[in-house]
């Protein structure tokens, strides 16, 4: 992973991860999520609650990527068969496979939303809107569902640190703020495709709610 981040790598990486059949492939998948912490490490420490939750996730994953079963998780598709016909998934509570790939990728899946409609926030928004705004309505529409009250204020402080809009533009490396705007039309799509196809994939195996 390069140091700076750049919203084109997002993209690329996104983009790699659908295969001509529309399966997911979990390397890319995780490598966006990467590029993704890589900006909001850039954001200073008040952010590193957040981090640190999804570097563990990312971890996790790519344990099951380099394990002894790693042809079992090369894609999304193939990880949900093989751990539900291996019952390796706890389906209704937390109980011998408290970390399986399903529970952790679901909890990206859940903020891959998040990242949605904060981007389409930030793409449509105007010179004077506030990130802190989007962030937070966006949070509110997808993963504040899914937090308990105590984190839910926790990330209320942290949006109240975000930069503004403008330095949001300049570190997502990307030209001006017109390239920006198109680079974002551009890489939402991809993204909402990428979320829809697993969100399908989940509802379909009734594992939307995993503990
Ligand atoms: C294109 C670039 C522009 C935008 C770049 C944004 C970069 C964002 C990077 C990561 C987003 C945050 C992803 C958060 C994943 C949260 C997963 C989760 O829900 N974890 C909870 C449940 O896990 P389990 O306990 O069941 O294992 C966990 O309890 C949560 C812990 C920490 C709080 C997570 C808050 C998420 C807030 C999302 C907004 C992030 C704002 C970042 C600002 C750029």
């Amino acid at each position: 992973m390069a140091d700076t981040f750049s919203l084109e790598r997002v993209l690329e990486t996104f983009r790699s991860s659908l295969s001509e059949t529309k399966e997911v492939y979990m390397k890319y998948y995780i490598a966006g999520w990467q590029e993704l912490v890589s900006f909001m490490n850039s954001l200073g420490n008040v952010f590193s609650f957040i981090s640190k939750d999804v570097v563990s996730k990312i971890q996790i994953l790519e344990n099951f990527l380099s394990g002894e079963n790693r042809s079992c998780y090369v894609t999304i598709q193939s990880m949900v068969k093989y751990e539900l016909e291996n019952e390796l998934v706890d389906l209704t509570k937390r109980g011998s496979h408290p970390e399986s790939g399903c529970r952790t990728l679901l909890r990206l899946h859940r903020a891959l939303l998040w990242l949605e409609l904060f981007l389409e926030r930030l793409r449509t928004s105007k010179e004077d809107g506030k990130t802190s705004v989007m962030c937070s309505e966006a949070y509110n529409e997808s993963l504040a569902q899914h937090h308990p009250w105590l984190i839910r204020k926790a990330v209320g402080v942290a949006f109240c640190a975000l930069p503004g809009r403008d330095t949001f533009f300049d570190v997502m490396n990307a030209g001006d703020h017109t390239q920006v705007v198109a680079l974002l039309g551009e890489s939402l799509p991809l993204i909402a495709e990428v979320y829809q196809i697993t969100e399908d994939l989940y509802a379909k195996n009734n594992l939307l709610e995993l503990p």
